[in-house]
């Protein structure tokens, strides 16, 4: 089923050129052996396609779902024969992701007021109450999802959660991951916008282990919903928001170069080093979800994007002292914008 890829380059929104996923794979090698990593055992590059979706619907990439007589979406507590999903979700258009239950919560909330949505706010009831794993609001149009810390928390949503759109028959659903992440070279408090998602190596791209081996995935976002989400910030006063790749790690502590954990083998200057080589690559926050998000929206043909609020600035520490009520704030930036942009899209600006 898989193929190697053809290399090809491409431009991105600053008008860098970007490297296929093949020869950022043979980057990688070199960055690791610079960077004393062991190499992955296997790289095998996928090809899947990214092709376009068929009137707007979201296709899933597995052929085995079209012979399942039931599809349970265990994580969520919901499947195709105990709930009828296009008539619970076929009217999403947006789906906003994050990976603390109550953050999300409180985003639907906000999201049924801004669009004025009819009766009590107080009264949207957690999808997925039947399970403990991840919480599901709907407000209208709008779907805020929690996805829990890191990668494998965030993909297995990811699959459930495609499945649900497909099952759903939803279609031209925007997916947008609102989260919290380690400034690199910015002031606390500065929204940024993804450009692309890098892994710790600096690549745009997600490695996944697939019976054994390890498949490569681009994580290229769409680059015009990230114009139009920075022009939205812009339309924001004292929203400070920039554009810049993501590097998505796979720890908070040591995979993010924090001299804080209970282990640590490196000095400060190793520290700052890796820090500095990560500003030149272009990036400016680090979070923990922001690849796998990228990827697997993109072999899916779903827009997506990524808006994380920054809550220090990495070169100037790694503690999070901000005090509470101020990093409450700042976790609702990315929530103004996303709202700014639905309501723009719903027609509901005055
Ligand atoms: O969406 P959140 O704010 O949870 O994302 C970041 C990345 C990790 O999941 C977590 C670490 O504190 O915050
Ligand atoms: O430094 C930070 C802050 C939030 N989330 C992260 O992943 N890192």
């Amino acid at each position: 089923m898989f193929h190697f890829l053809q290399p090809k380059n491409k431009t991105n929104v600053l008008g860098r050129e970007t490297k296929s996923v093949y020869q950022n794979s043979m980057k990688t090698s070199l960055l690791r052996k610079e960077l004393k990593i062991m190499a992955p055992i296997l790289l095998n590059v996928g090809n899947e396609s990214t092709d376009c979706l068929e009137h707007g619907l979201v296709h899933v990439k597995n052929p085995h779902l079209d012979f399942m007589e039931e599809d349970i979406l265990y994580h969520f507590n919901l499947g195709t024969k105990t709930h009828n999903l296009p008539a619970m979700f076929g009217d999403i258009k947006f789906v906003c992701v994050g990976g603390s239950a109550n953050r999300m919560k409180a985003f639907a909330q906000f999201i049924f007021k801004e669009l004025e949505l009819k009766g009590d706010c107080n009264d949207i009831d957690d999808i997925c109450a039947g399970t403990d794993r991840y919480s599901m609001y709907k407000a209208g149009p709008v779907l805020s999802i929690s996805h829990g810390m890191g990668v494998p928390s965030i993909s297995i949503m990811m699959h459930e959660l495609i499945k649900l759109l497909h099952h759903a028959r939803c279609r031209d659903v925007t997916l947008i991951r609102i989260g919290t992440s380690g400034g690199v070279g910015l002031e606390p408090g500065t929204v940024v916008i993804t450009d692309t998602a890098v892994d710790s190596f600096f690549q745009p791209q997600f490695e996944q282990v697939v019976l054994g081996k390890v498949i490569v995935r681009s994580t290229q976002l769409d680059e015009n919903l990230a114009q139009e989400l920075l022009q939205c910030g812009k339309e924001i006063p004292n929203l400070p928001t920039v554009l810049g790749n993501t590097m998505c790690t796979h720890d908070f502590y040591e995979g993010q170069g924090r001299l804080d954990g209970a282990l640590c083998s490196f000095s400060t200057e190793d520290k700052l080093e890796y820090l500095r080589k990560a500003h030149k690559a272009g990036v400016r926050n680090i979070e923990m979800e922001s690849t796998v998000f990228a990827a697997m929206c993109r072999v899916c043909g779903l827009k997506a994007a990524v808006i994380c609020v920054t809550l220090l600035d990495r070169f100037k520490g790694d503690q999070i002292s901000t005090p509470h009520e101020l990093l409450l704030e700042y976790q609702q930036r990315p929530q103004y914008l996303v709202s700014h942009f639905i309501k723009k899209h719903l027609g509901l600006h005055n």
